[in-house]
C-alpha cells in the first residue's frame, strides 16, 4: 500500500536518525555554513524569488533523505490532483480549488462534470465593472455623492488575507478611498470605524462565505442601523461577497450587488476570489489585482511543476517539516524585513494553523503527535528589540526572513552613519540570521549565544502586485505540501466548532435576562453563572458589585 502520511513512510525511521545525528556538535549550525559554496548549494530561485535555506540544519545526508519524501507520498501528484477538482476536502466531500480563483487559460476545470471556470470568469468580470464604476463615480451612494470610505465587515477567512494584500499594497492604493476593516464584534471596533468614517460616502461590503458568522451578523446589524441614524437607506451602501443562495444573496433583501463565492474555495484560501478581489479591486483598480492574480497563478504552475530540489514551496514546507516533526521545534515565526507585510503572519497564522492544527488523519485515524506548529511573527527591525533576546538565547525557534532588493519608496535618500535606511534594514536582516545560526561562545552565559537557530530567508525584488501574488501562492502551497506530509485534511476546521456552540448557549441566555430582568442563570454550570453575572454587574455570588473595574 502506498503510504500517504510522513510517520508511515520507509523513510520516516531513518529521517529520525539523521534528526538525531544533527544534533552531534559536528553539525553545528556554524561549521555547516562554513561548507563550501553553502549559500549557492542551498539557495533556489524560481518565480522572481530567492530561497536561501543555507542556515537550516541540514547537510547533504539529511536533504537527500528528506527530498525523497516527495515520491514516496507523491506530493506533486496529489497537489495537481487538487487543482484539477478532485475531493480532496473528504471530510466535506468538496473539491479545493483556490488555485482556479486565478486560473487564466482556456482550459475547463471540472467538479462533478460541470466546468467552474465560467462562473469564476463571471465574478471576475462582474468586480471589473463594478470597481471600475465606484472609482469613476458612474456608482455613487444614495445622496449621489461618490464613494471615499470602503468598510469591510468579515471576520477570519474572510478578512485576513485581503488585509495582508491590502496592506502590502498600500502605497499603490488611490489614495482619495480609505479602506477600513471591521472584523471583531468588540465595539471598540465598531466605533472606532464609525468615528473614521463619513456615512454619505461610505460603502460596506460585507464577506461571509455563510453569511451566518455571529460577529459579522452582529456588525452589520450595527452598520445599517447607523446608516438609518444618519437618515441613510443601507442597501444603497451596500454589497455582499457570499455563497450563492445565502441569507446575504436573498432576493427579498436587495443591496447594490452580491458577488458569489464558492464551495470549493475555503475562506483562508480565499484571497484571490471576490473575497479579498472586491475590496483590493476598489482599493487599486482592477488591472493590479490582476496582476497580483498572475503573480500568484504563476507560483500555483511552479508548485506543480518544479521537480522537488527547485520547488520553493514544496522546500519551504520539508523544511517546515523537517524542523517541526523531526528536529522537534514546536514554533516558527515569520520576521518581514518590510513593514508593508505587517500583516503576512497573521494571514498565515490563520492560514496554516487553521488548516494544519489537526488530531486525525484523512482516513479519521488518530495523529500522535497532532499535526501543526505555532506560527507568529512582527516585521523586522521591531522584531528585534521585542522578541529577539528569546530567539537568541532562550527557548529557540526557526524563522522564515523575508527581504525585499527596492521598496516601494526609493526618493528618500538621506544616510545615517553613511547609508540609507533600507540598507540599514538589510545589514540587520543578514546579521540576525548569521547571529542566529553561528552564536558566539562566552565563559559568561550571560554573554554566551549558543548559535545552532535555524533560518531561512526569502528574498522579492520588490513589493509590486505580481509579488505580491506569488507570496500569497507560496504560502498556500507550502501549508497544502505540509498538511500532505503529515497525511491530513487541511481544509476542514472541525476544531473552530466546540466554541462556537457554547457561545451560542450563552448568548441565549444573555437575551433571555435582557427581557426577563429576574433570570438570574440559575440554572447554569457555576462558572458560566459567575461571568454572566460579572457581566450584568453582580459579583460571582450574585450581589451588586459596589466598585467598578
Ligand atoms: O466567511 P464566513 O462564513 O463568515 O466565515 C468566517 C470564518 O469563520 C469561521 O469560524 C472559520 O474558522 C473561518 O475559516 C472562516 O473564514
Amino acid at each position: 500500500m502506498t503510504s500517504f502520511r510522513l510517520d508511515q513512510t520507509t523513510v520516516h525511521q531513518p529521517l529520525l536518525q539523521e534528526a538525531q545525528r544533527m544534533q552531534r556538535p559536528e553539525n553545528h549550525l556554524r561549521r555547516l555554513i562554513e561548507t563550501p559554496d553553502r549559500l549557492k548549494r542551498y539557495s533556489i530561485e524560481g518565480c522572481g524569488m530567492l530561497l536561501d535555506y543555507s542556515r537550516q540544519r541540514l547537510d547533504d545526508a539529511a536533504r537527500r533523505l528528506l527530498f525523497t519524501l516527495e515520491d514516496a507520498l507523491r506530493l506533486r501528484q496529489r497537489f495537481g490532483a487538487m487543482c484539477a477538482g478532485e475531493k480532496i476536502n473528504v471530510t466535506e466531500n468538496r473539491a479545493v480549488l483556490h488555485t482556479a480563483a486565478r486560473a487564466f487559460g482556456d482550459d475547463p476545470i471540472r467538479v462533478d462534470g460541470r466546468d467552474v471556470m465560467p462562473e469564476i470568469r463571471r465574478v471576475r468580470d462582474q468586480m471589473k465593472q463594478f470597481s471600475e464604476q465606484v472609482r469613476s463615480g458612474a456608482i455613487t451612494g444614495s445622496t449621489g455623492k461618490p464613494f471615499r470610505h470602503v468598510v469591510v465587515i468579515g471576520i477570519g477567512g474572510s478578512y485576513l488575507g485581503t488585509e495582508f494584500v491590502s496592506t502590502a499594497l498600500a502605497a499603490l492604493s488611490d489614495r482619495r478611498l480609505t479602506l477600513h476593516y471591521l472584523a471583531n464584534v468588540d465595539i471598540h471596533n465598531f466605533g472606532a470605524v464609525a468615528a473614521a468614517i463619513d456615512p454619505e460616502t461610505t460603502l460596506w461590503v460585507v464577506i461571509s462565505k455563510s453569511y451566518t458568522t455571529a460577529e459579522t451578523s452582529a456588525n452589520t446589524h450595527q452598520a445599517e442601523q447607523f446608516m438609518r441614524d444618519k437618515g441613510l437607506d443601507p442597501a444603497r451602501h451596500t454589497v455582499t461577497v457570499t455563497s450563492k443562495g445565502s441569507p446575504g444573496d436573498d432576493p427579498a433583501r436587495p443591496v447594490l450587488q452580491t458577488f458569489h463565492m464558492f464551495d470549493f474555495i475555503g475562506g483562508r484560501y480565499s484571497v484571490t476570489s471576490a473575497v479579498g478581489g472586491v475590496p483590493l479591486s476598489l482599493l487599486l483598480g482592477y488591472d493590479r489585482f490582476e496582476a497580483f492574480l498572475l503573480g500568484a497563478a504563476e507560483m500555483d504552475r511552479h508548485a506543480l511543476e518544479a521537480p522537488v530540489a527547485k520547488n520553493l514551496p514544496l522546500i519551504a514546507a520539508l523544511i517546515s517539516i523537517w524542523n517541526t516533526s523531526l528536529l522537534g521545534y514546536g514554533q516558527q515565526a515569520i520576521i518581514p524585513y518590510a513593514s508593508p507585510l505587517a500583516k503576512l503572519a497573521p494571514h498565515v497564522q490563520q492560514l496554516n494553523m487553521e488548516s494544519n492544527g489537526k488530531a486525525a488523519d484523512i482516513q479519521g485515524d488518530s495523529l500522535e503527535p497532532p499535526a501543526g506548529v505555532v506560527i507568529f511573527g512582527e516585521p523586522g527591525t521591531n522584531a528585534q528589540h521585542s522578541f529577539f533576546q528569546l530567539a537568541h538565547q532562550g527557548h529557540p525557534f526557526p524563522i522564515e526572513f523575508i527581504g525585499v532588493r527596492t521598496p516601494q519608496y526609493t526618493q528618500y535618500t538621506a544616510r545615517s552613519k553613511g547609508v540609507t535606511n533600507h540598507q540599514e534594514l538589510w545589514a540587520n536582516l543578514v546579521a540576525q540570521a548569521n547571529a542566529l545560526a553561528a552564536g558566539r561562545p562566552s565563559e559568561d552565559r550571560t554573554r554566551h549565544f549558543e548559535g545552532n537557530r535555524p533560518s531561512s530567508t526569502l528574498v522579492l525584488e520588490d513589493l509590486q502586485p505580481i509579488n505580491v501574488g506569488r507570496l500569497l501562492s507560496f504560502y498556500e502551497a507550502r501549508t497544502v505540501y505540509e498538511g500532505f506530509i503529515w497525511g491530513i485534511n487541511s481544509f476542514d476546521q472541525f476544531g473552530v466548532e466546540l466554541g462556537k456552540v457554547l457561545a451560542d448557549d450563552l448568548r441565549m441566555r444573555i437575551a433571555r435576562r435582557n427581557s426577563e430582568p429576574d433570570y438570574d442563570f440559575g440554572d447554569m454550570d457555576d462558572i458560566g453563572r459567575g461571568y454572566l453575572r460579572l457581566l450584568f454587574g453582580e459579583s460571582f455570588r450574585g450581589r451588586v458589585l459596589s466598585v467598578k473595574f
